[in-house]
């Protein structure tokens, strides 16, 4: 049981620019070449111990420059999973044990080593690993991994602290025990900040965890590892295993212990593993927790009413920040024909051409590659696709490039048929679609942003009109679980933003807000009576 102390008063982390000539430039090049200079061995760590896993291997390289090889990993085989399972089931009675206070104090060492000394190290490998510009790096990799530690502990301690009414003549109590079994996490390639959550949440919680990074984002994620050990993590409470997660699916999610998922990656992924899940139902202890967040196909409304100067730079950012490579990406927008044509056409048209995107170790890039020869792949045929397609109009970019890295240009499309798939298939790139709309259908174009893609993640309105926002609030209230107005629909902010979506983008469970952390425990309600009653007759019985 917990006593009830206070923590640090949490804060979002200032995000440092890293102009030229700046302290924290010139300390975060040089990591950075560091780490380009060395060739990690990308271990398992297993109850505390590390080791590479005993199936194929293979190179995690750099997405700009795919030649360039940052480390070796390899494939967790089924006895590698096995051994991470029986890892967290040794260590779940000691952690659970601990109290609530030493579980948090690890938290928040690991959120000031981040902010301190870890902070190059976390930063330059998500750089050079995942292809992101410093400022990405730094609003993700820092910035939001931090603030996920910092402010995960505070929600926790708001949840402890709620506590049931006592009577006279009884005392009750709520104990926030772990959930009754392992949580596995499976993380996605985008955000280091998402891949450092969704193993500590649970383990914040008292619960032990196995934890399966994407393979390319194993870079970041093995230096991630280290942190946590450096924070204070006890072995066992964490235990990451390496590869494509086949073997997690076949041993962990089939495990009698297996008490729950936390995962971010696609719908499709998802889908799979609930399936998993839901055919193992019967072997459980108990049922598992699934908390999932999924894909995206985010959307930008503008109303006829709407200040066109932000457009355009709103249009870029949400679009092309880190490739498009967000799940809160903008990639479909709806504009009205008046501003589309009264100027945006053109100023979208020259912005975009003026995005470079290269080798992010040069911090002039605005970005740098997709993630993997599959994305390029993919963005290679959706582009050729729209060249082909009479209803689409390549307005800006549509080139691509695998010579060095995987790049594909910042492009913008222009579709005049809104049930197109360039307005209902996540790309998860450097791609929006353009739909204009006759200034008097603003009404019926909110139905089509609505119906038009099955999920229902990041969306924003852009108007100065206080009755076409409210129109915007209702008809669009069931598409975007964080909604923007006057803004681009990326960027949350821990404690600001709660963030997560509903249909197809997942179960909504808000990463990053009280709402996600009370989902790994479960409480026990305790009543103690003081003098309990010694006869068994009631006053109706006479
Ligand atoms: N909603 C959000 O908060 C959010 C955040 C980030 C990314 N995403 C989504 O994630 C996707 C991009 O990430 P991604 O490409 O890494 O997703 P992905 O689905 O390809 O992979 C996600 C994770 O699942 C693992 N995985 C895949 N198949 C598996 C299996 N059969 N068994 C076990 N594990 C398996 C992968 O190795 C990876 O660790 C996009 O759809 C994006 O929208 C959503
Ligand atoms: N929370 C991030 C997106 C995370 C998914 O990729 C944002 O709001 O931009």
């Amino acid at each position: 049981m917990d006593a009830i102390t206070s923590v640090p008063v949490p804060y979002n982390e200032p995000v440092k620019g890293y102009a030229p000539g700046s302290p924290e430039r010139e300390s975060l090049q040089k990591r950075v070449a560091e780490l380009e200079s060395e060739h990690v061995e990308l271990t398992q760590t297993i109850g505390g111990q590390q080791r590479m896993a005993g199936g194929d291997r293979f190179d995690v390289v750099q997405p700009h420059d795919h030649a360039h090889v940052l480390g070796t990993a390899a494939q967790a085989t089924g006895q590698d999973v096995a051994d991470a399972v029986a890892a967290a089931k040794a260590a779940a009675p000691g952690w659970a044990a601990t109290s609530f206070d030493e579980r948090a104090a690890v938290i928040l060492r690991a959120a000031d080593l981040l902010a301190g000394p870890w902070r190059d190290t976390i930063n330059g490998a998500t750089i050079l690993g995942q292809s992101k510009s410093v400022q990405q790096a730094e609003i993700d990799a820092a910035c939001e991994f931090i603030d996920f530690l910092r402010f995960n502990v505070h929600y926790a301690r708001q949840i402890i602290a709620e506590q049931p009414r006592s009577v006279p003549g009884e005392w009750n109590r709520m104990d926030y025990r772990p959930l009754d079994g392992f949580v596995t996490a499976i993380t996605p390639f985008n955000f280091t900040a998402i891949a450092g959550n969704l193993p500590t949440a649970p383990a914040l919680m008292g619960n032990t965890v196995v934890w399966k990074p994407t393979p390319s984002q194993q870079f970041a994620a093995h230096f991630t590892m280290r942190l946590f050990e450096a924070a204070g993590l006890p072995p066992g409470v964490i235990n990451l295993v390496t590869g494509d997660g086949h073997a997690v699916s076949d041993v962990a999610l089939t495990d009698p212990g297996f008490a729950g998922l936390h995962f971010t990656g696609s719908t499709a992924t998802f889908k799979k593993l609930w399936r998993t899940i839901g055919e193992n139902l019967d072997s459980y202890r108990s049922y598992p927790r699934i908390v999932g967040e999924t894909g995206g196909k985010d959307f930008i409304v503008v109303h006829p009413s709407a200040d066109p100067a932000p457009l355009a730079t709103a249009f870029a950012r949400g679009a092309f920040e880190y490739q498009g490579q967000k799940c809160s990406a903008a990639s479909r927008a709806y504009v009205p024909r008046s501003i589309w044509e009264g100027g945006l056409r053109e100023e979208l048209a020259d912005l975009t051409r003026t995005i470079r995107f290269g080798d992010v170790t040069d911090f002039s890039h605005f970005g740098g590659a997709v993630i993997d020869a599959r994305a390029f792949a993919k963005h290679k045929a959706a582009l050729d696709r729209a060249k082909a397609t009479d209803t689409i109009e390549v307005l800006a970019g549509g080139g691509y490039d695998d010579s060095v890295g995987y790049f594909v240009e910042p492009t913008v499309l222009v579709c005049s048929d809104p049930s197109d798939e360039v307005f209902t298939t996540e790309y998860f790139g450097p791609i929006i679609a353009v739909h204009v709309y006759d200034d008097a259908d603003y009404s019926s174009i909110l139905d089509v942003v609505d119906s038009s893609s099955p999920y229902a993640l990041t969306g924003a309105v852009f108007a100065t009109d206080r009755s076409a926002i409210d129109e915007a609030h209702r008809a669009l209230r069931g598409a975007a679980g964080n909604f923007y107005v006057n803004d681009k629909p990326t960027g949350s902010i821990v404690s600001r933003q709660p963030f997560g979506g509903s249909r197809a983008s997942g179960t909504n469970d808000k990463a990053g807000s009280l709402l996600n952390i009370q989902r790994w425990t479960s409480p026990r309600a305790i009543k103690e009576t003081w003098d309990a009653p010694t006869g068994h007759t009631y006053p109706h019985m006479g």
